[in-house]
This record gives structure tokens, sequence and C-alpha cells, in this order.
């Protein structure tokens, strides 16, 4: 394992006391100093990660390495790992102060050293002057601080945050946002995320690994799943898309519903079956005359900062596009795009198939089939 590795899982799979299999032969590498995301819907299994990490459950069957060493018995207090939890599990009858001094007591450190430890740890999270405050005083925003300054006061080499921000509304989410992801590297220490939000993942990580039923279905950088999602799921799951049947002809070309399009995309067989996905923001509209296919307009709805047009083409089949141009309902159009846009997918291809992929399409210039 090389020395950026900081916890490595390998085949784990979790299953709880009634046979439910939660995680499916899980395998990963999580690096030193980044902001990873797991993503996916409720019940996927995110949070039975982060607690086969932190300690507070053990793998049916697999290893779990941190720093090299195997930890799967090794317990919670015994790891360099701490959790901010959702409900942020405050001390109610504490004082800011003694919320965030709470484990160093426990573990008998010096007065004075928790003394500068605690307003350190205040400091790095903006609650300076805070000490003294009840917590029951405290907005969302500053308990979920409290929650982040409890944990890094004891120097973990990895953070890990089960849906912090779940509790706070849209705007001082956004702000929150902002914070930790600054917070992460002002420590420079590995933070693992859980949410179900996409927008929070792609604005927030390094990584993402986007789960689902206890598989991860796919890891990368957000703008690697975001334009490249390997299957239907991770398209749909990350951000809106226009997913259709089509067909490969050839290298760089694809037909779907009869219309045959340029496209960037090559390692397919003849006439092989794949699903092409186009984002709506990608889709521009055009004249009739213009535009690479005609659509009629069916409904159109203002969103602010564009509006949001559902079309149908002459097969029937339906297009979302996101346009800050204007169209009427009823109104014959054209679309266009370029062909990068297009992205194809195979049916079933594993990460692996599709990195191969990818990969001899993008540096050697070679198919692979
Ligand atoms: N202690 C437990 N005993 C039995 N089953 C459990 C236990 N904890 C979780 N599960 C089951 O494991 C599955 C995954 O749960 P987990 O909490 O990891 O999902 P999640 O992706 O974090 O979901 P959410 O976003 O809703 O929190 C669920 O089907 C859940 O019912």
């Amino acid at each position: 394992m090389d020395n950026r590795t900081i916890i490595r899982f390998e085949h784990v799979f979790m299953e709880y006391d009634d046979g439910e299999v939660v995680l499916n032969d899980i395998s990963f590498d999580i690096e030193r100093g980044k902001f990873y995301t797991l993503l996916g819907p409720s019940g996927c299994g995110k949070t039975t990660i982060l607690r086969l990490i932190a300690g507070f459950a053990t793998p049916t069957k697999g290893t779990i390495t941190l720093n090299n060493k195997v930890i799967n018995q090794v317990p919670a207090n015994e790891r360099q790992v701490n959790t901010v939890f959702q409900d942020y599990a405050l001390f109610p009858h504490l004082n800011v102060f003694e919320n965030v001094a709470f484990g160093l007591r426990v573990k008998k450190v010096k007065p004075k050293l928790i003394e500068e430890k605690v307003r350190e740890a205040l400091r790095f999270v903006n609650l300076s002057g805070y000490e003294k405050r009840e917590i029951r005083e405290m907005s969302g925003g500053q308990r979920q601080r409290v929650a982040i300054a409890r944990a890094i006061v004891n120097e973990p080499e990895v953070l890990l945050l089960d849906e912090p921000l779940s509790a706070l509304d849209l705007k001082l989410r956004t702000e929150m946002q902002y914070e930790l992801r600054e917070l992460q590297r002002r420590l420079g220490i590995t933070f693992i995320f859980v949410t179900h939000d996409q927008e929070e993942a792609l604005a927030m990580s390094d990584e993402i690994f986007v789960l689902n039923k206890g598989v991860i279905q796919q890891s990368g950088t957000p703008i690697d799943i975001y334009d490249e999602p390997i299957n239907r799921f991770v398209a749909d799951f990350i951000g809106e898309s226009n997913i259709v049947p089509a067909v490969m002809i050839e290298d760089y070309v694809v037909e779907v519903n009869g219309m045959r399009f340029d496209c960037v995309d090559a390692g397919f067989s003849a006439h092989e079956p794949v699903e092409l996905v186009l984002r709506p923001e990608d889709l521009e509209i055009t004249t009739v005359a213009q535009g690479k296919m005609k659509v009629r307009v069916d409904t159109q709805l203002f969103r602010g900062v564009h509006y949001e047009i559902v079309c149908y083409d002459e097969a029937g089949h339906e297009w979302l596009v996101h346009s800050t141009r204007k169209a009427s309902v009823g109104e014959e159009i054209g679309l266009t795009f370029e062909p990068e846009a297009i992205h194809i997918m195979r049916f079933n291809e594993t990460e692996e198939e599709f990195d191969k992929r990818l990969e001899a399409y993008e540096h050697e210039g070679a198919y692979v089939r």
C-alpha cells in the first residue's frame, strides 16, 4: 500500500442479523488529506461504511486497513477517527467549551492543555468568544460548528461526517458547505462526508463514491462522474439527463430514434445497442432548419436561471432542455449540440471495463472491445 493511502476496504461484506446484505463486496482506497463523499439514496449503505470505519460495527467478511494496519477488531476509541453525527449529539447540559473539552477530560488530559486545544478548535470553526454559551442558545449552524470542534479537538486523521447539513435550511446549508470545504483544506486531514444530495457532493468533494444497494457504482472526481457516468443509475442520480436507447453505427456515429449523430465515442461493436446521455443544459434551441433534430415544445417552466422545456421528437421521444432562451408551447423548434456533449454508455459495463475503454480512447487512440 503506498503512503498516500490511509484507509483501504478490501472485499468488504456486511450483513446485519436479519440476513440483509447491506454491503456487497466493497473495495476502495481513501487517500490522505482529501475530501471524499459517499453519495447514494436512502438505505444504500453509506452510514454502514462510516460505522465500519469508526469501529461501531465489524464487517461480516473482508478487511479494513487504517495506516497499513488491519483494524477489523480494533475498538473505536483506539482509532484516529472521529465522527460528526447528523443530530450533532451535543450535551445540552454543558456549555460550548465543556462540550468540546469533554473527550479530552475523559482522557485525563492536563487542564492547561485542554484550555489551549479547545480554544484552538473553536478558533478553527469561528466560534472564539462563544465558550460560555449554553448549547440551547446556539443556532443550528453554530451547533454544527460546535460538533465539528468537538471532533477536531482530538486531532483525528480522518473525520467522518454523517449528513451533517441535513437539518439546516437551504441558505445556511450552502454557507456551511463552503465552510466545511475550507475547514478541510486548512486542517489538511481526510474528510469522509455522507449525503444523498448530489449537488452537495459535486460542490464539495475531491472524490465521490456513488453507491446503490450496497455496491459502489462509480468513483471519481465530480467532473468525471457528471460528464462520464458509467451507467443509467449514476447518470440519473447525478443531475438531470436525457437517457435514450441508441445504436452505435460505427466509431463516432450513433443512431437514436432514426437520427444519426456524430459523437466522440469509440470502441463499440458495429450496431451495438447502447444508451445515449445528453444533459439538458447541453441542448441548444435553434430554428428547425439549423437543428440536428426537430422537436415540438410540450411544456415550459421558468426556473429563474433557465427555462425548463419538455419537447418531443418525431418518434415521440421526450427531451428535456434547459435554456436561457424562451420557446412557445406547441412550437416546432430545432435542437443542436456539440458531438462532445453526447456520452455513450454500454449496457452493464463494469467500472473497470469503462475506465479501460476510456483510457485507451484518451491516451492511445486504440479501441477496447
Ligand atoms: N443496526 C442495524 N440492524 C439491521 N439493519 C440495519 C442496521 N443498520 C442499518 N441497517 C440496514 O442497512 C441498510 C443500509 O443502511 P445505512 O444506514 O447504511 O444506509 P444509508 O445509505 O446511510 O441510508 P440513509 O441515507 O437513509 O441514512 C438499510 O436497509 C438498513 O435498514
